[in-house]
């Protein structure tokens, strides 16, 4: 690839990003709590389908998708959610949403403060719920730049089926796929639990 096309890859990055956080900073709050209801309902019928004991998911912040409800409801029903912790250099550790008191870690996101697992721990999950900017149709996943997926998934002995939580605006038809970067199997959004064709 050239510098011109590495360029406008990470301009075309660059705007996706921008249009995200303007349209998710732009939701009034009574459409949040529908978007945060019909996302748990998925949620939750994504995990009773795969007859999961075991995910991932993460604590959101104001912005993302609202998994607040969901793991309210996994603790509750008896399943298993590791949560990321985020350490340096876009490494990634994990640790069970036990609902023990939440503190803030890097970049203020919530983390449980119990003993810490390593990323390669997410090998022996059921499903993983990730985070994402953006996804598009044949799963290619946007993060937010810093690259914490992308390596832990990459180091995975065994990846679980892999969905990313995202609004239905950020289900796009196409993003630019690099090397590094791990497909998603399917996203959960409020709408709809979509799988993507391999
Ligand atoms: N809740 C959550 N936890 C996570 C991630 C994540 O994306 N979301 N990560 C995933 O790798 C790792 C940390 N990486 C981060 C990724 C993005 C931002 C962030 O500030 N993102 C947006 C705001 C979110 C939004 O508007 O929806 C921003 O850049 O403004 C912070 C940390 C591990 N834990
Ligand atoms: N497996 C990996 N090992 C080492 N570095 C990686 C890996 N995957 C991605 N990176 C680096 O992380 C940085 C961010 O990558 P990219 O823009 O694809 O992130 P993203 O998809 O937004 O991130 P995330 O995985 O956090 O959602 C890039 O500099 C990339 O080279």
């Amino acid at each position: 690839m050239g510098i011109g096309d590495a360029e406008g890859l990470a301009q075309h990055k660059w705007h996706v990003r921008e249009e995200v956080r303007r349209r998710r900073a732009a939701m009034g709050s009574d459409e949040r709590l529908r978007a945060r209801d019909a996302l748990t309902d998925r949620l939750i019928s994504l995990v009773r389908d795969r007859g999961a004991s075991s995910v991932s998911c993460y604590a959101s912040l104001p912005d993302e998708p609202d998994t607040s409800a969901f793991l309210e409801w996994a603790l509750d029903n008896g399943v298993e959610v590791l949560l990321p912790v985020s350490l340096t250099g876009s490494r990634l550790a994990w640790t069970h949403s036990d609902g023990s008191q939440l503190v803030p870690g890097r970049h203020g996101i919530l983390e449980p403060s119990g003993e810490q697992l390593p990323a390669s721990a997410a090998a022996a999950l059921d499903l993983m719920l990730i985070p994402a900017c953006a996804v598009d149709l044949r799963g290619t996943r946007l993060g937010w730049g810093l690259g914490y997926f992308d390596r832990c998934l990459s180091e995975l002995a065994r990846r679980p089926p892999l969905f990313a939580v995202v609004h239905e605006a950020d289900v796009l038809p196409a993003l630019p796929a690099e090397p590094h970067d791990i497909p998603v199997d399917g996203a959960v959004t409020p709408d709809a639990v979509r799988l993507f064709p391999r």
